[in-house]
């Protein structure tokens, strides 16, 4: 009897979570700790940070420099697709470059040793503050309430991350891209890279090549990591194993990068708005960072924002893909039950930023703590219905004004991120 894909993947899934968890287990309970060598350097696994879907976050320190990282692992069990898959997150990371964004030091793709398929590595900044969830949870141990000052900083450092995003401009030509949306699934398009600033004009101001991750000797001449700052020809083309052997699907794409990359050196200096939707915020993707600066990550589900649904199969994969990738409680309307005519469009993110400012002022989702079928019958309904309340509080009434402008069922209604910041801007007026 053959299972259906869906119970395989899942399946698959667990395997590599209980191996995953076992090696993190045994590099806590033993007295030697687990090591990683990736790009001829070795890594001491010092703890679990969190844990995803296919994937693990451990700190990590080099036993070179000491340095340590959040090393964040994704298997790719079934081989190309989810190394594309995983590759998508890479070049979102790349690509958004901004204060209140995640940048990734380094990244490598390589064969997996306890199986089949590869496995990814994205070096990430450590953030030891943890994020904008860890944040509410131990509000909820304490009893405790954000002030609202310090609540709207990290609402508005959040915003702004989002502006970049919804915000992009890439040059004019290049913005095919195959994480724009999985209908493009079967393209081999890849994203251009070295793609200018965006209009905050943040792009390249924090460009610091101290930032990236140390390399050793040869990775100049076509090494095997992947970098993070998308630099001149380097633009992401070298995913190579540790023994020099290629793992992401070959020659075509190689080309393809590099045609890409060339019509972007090439590129008169013209740009087109190419809205980008990060289709999974929530409190913890937002890390915090030891300024206090909120930080948003995982771009994971990160996609061209503007999706034309012409027919019920573009619909109903849409619905899939927003089932798959997004979190219930956070996930706008129209992708509950997206509809055939209409364009989805960044408003999506308004719809969750609506939810987060919620669940930073009263500790969860206007979405969360009610009553649920097993499918996530009634949270659905509710959120079709944006059927929820305020509890009562003593923050002001421009707060609540500002969470209710966004959890608009009709995404027309909702304020787009220029309004949304400016509303902010105001309430934090009248606070002072
Ligand atoms: N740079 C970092 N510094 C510290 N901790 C981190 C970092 N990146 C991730 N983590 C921790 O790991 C957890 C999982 O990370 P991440 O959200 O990237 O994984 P994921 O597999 O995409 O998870 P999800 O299922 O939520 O999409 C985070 O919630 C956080 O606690």
């Amino acid at each position: 009897m053959s299972l259906p894909p869906s119970l395989l993947h899942t399946l698959e899934s667990l395997k590599f979570q209980v191996k995953d968890a076992f090696w993190a287990l045994s590099s806590c309970i033993c007295q030697e700790s687990a090591k990683v060598k990736i790009n001829g350097r070795t890594f001491k696994i010092v703890k679990v940070l969190g844990e995803g879907g296919f994937s693990f976050v451990y700190l990590a320190q080099d036993e070179h420099s000491g340095r340590q990282f959040a090393l964040k692992k994704i298997r790719c069990p079934s081989g190309n697709d989810d190394v594309r898959q995983a590759m998508r997150e890479v070049e979102a990371y790349r690509r958004f470059k901004h204060p209140n964004i995640i940048r990734i030091l380094d990244s490598a793709v390589v064969q997996d040793p306890a199986g089949d398929g590869q496995v990814v590595y994205l070096f990430l900044p450590l953030y030891r503050r943890g994020n904008l969830q860890d944040a509410i949870n131990a509000n909820v141990i304490n009893g405790s309430q954000f002030p609202e000052r310090e609540m709207l900083r990290y609402f508005k450092g959040t915003c702004e991350a989002i502006r970049a995003m919804h915000d992009y401009r890439a040059p004019i030509g290049t913005s095919t891209d195959p994480f724009s949306s999985r209908q493009n699934r079967s393209s081999n398009a890849r994203p251009a890279a070295n793609l200018p600033p965006g209009p905050q004009g943040h792009a390249n101001e924090d460009e610091d090549e101290d930032e990236m991750f140390p390399h050793p000797e040869g990775d100049a001449d076509g090494g095997y990591s992947y970098h993070g700052s998308g630099g001149g020809s380097n633009s992401g083309i070298p995913l190579m194993s540790r023994e020099g052997e290629t793992i992401y699907d070959g020659d075509e794409e190689l080309d393809r990068i590099q045609r890409d990359a060339a019509k972007n050196d090439a590129h008169t200096g013209e740009t087109e708005l190419v809205p980008y939707a990060h289709r999974d915020l929530k409190p913890g993707n937002v890390m915090i960072s030891d300024e206090g600066k909120p930080i948003l990550m995982d771009f994971g589900s990160c996609m061209k924002a503007r999706i034309a649904i012409d027919n019920r199969s573009q619909a109903l994969l849409q619905q899939d893909i927003a089932a798959e990738q997004s979190t219930m409680a956070y996930r706008a309307p129209e992708l509950f039950d997206v509809k055939t005519g209409v364009t989805l469009d960044e408003k999506v993110d308004i719809w969750s930023l609506g939810c987060t400012l919620f669940a930073l002022a009263y500790s969860h989702s206007p979405f969360e703590n009610i009553q649920t079928t097993e499918q996530g019958g009634s949270i659905a309904m509710a959120v079709m219905n944006a059927r929820y309340k305020q509890p009562n509080s003593a923050y002001s009434q421009g707060l609540k004004n500002l969470i209710d402008s966004m959890l608009k069922v009709d995404p027309k209604q909702r304020p787009d991120i220029h309004q949304v910041i400016e509303m902010t801007d105001k309430v934090l007026q009248r606070l002072s």
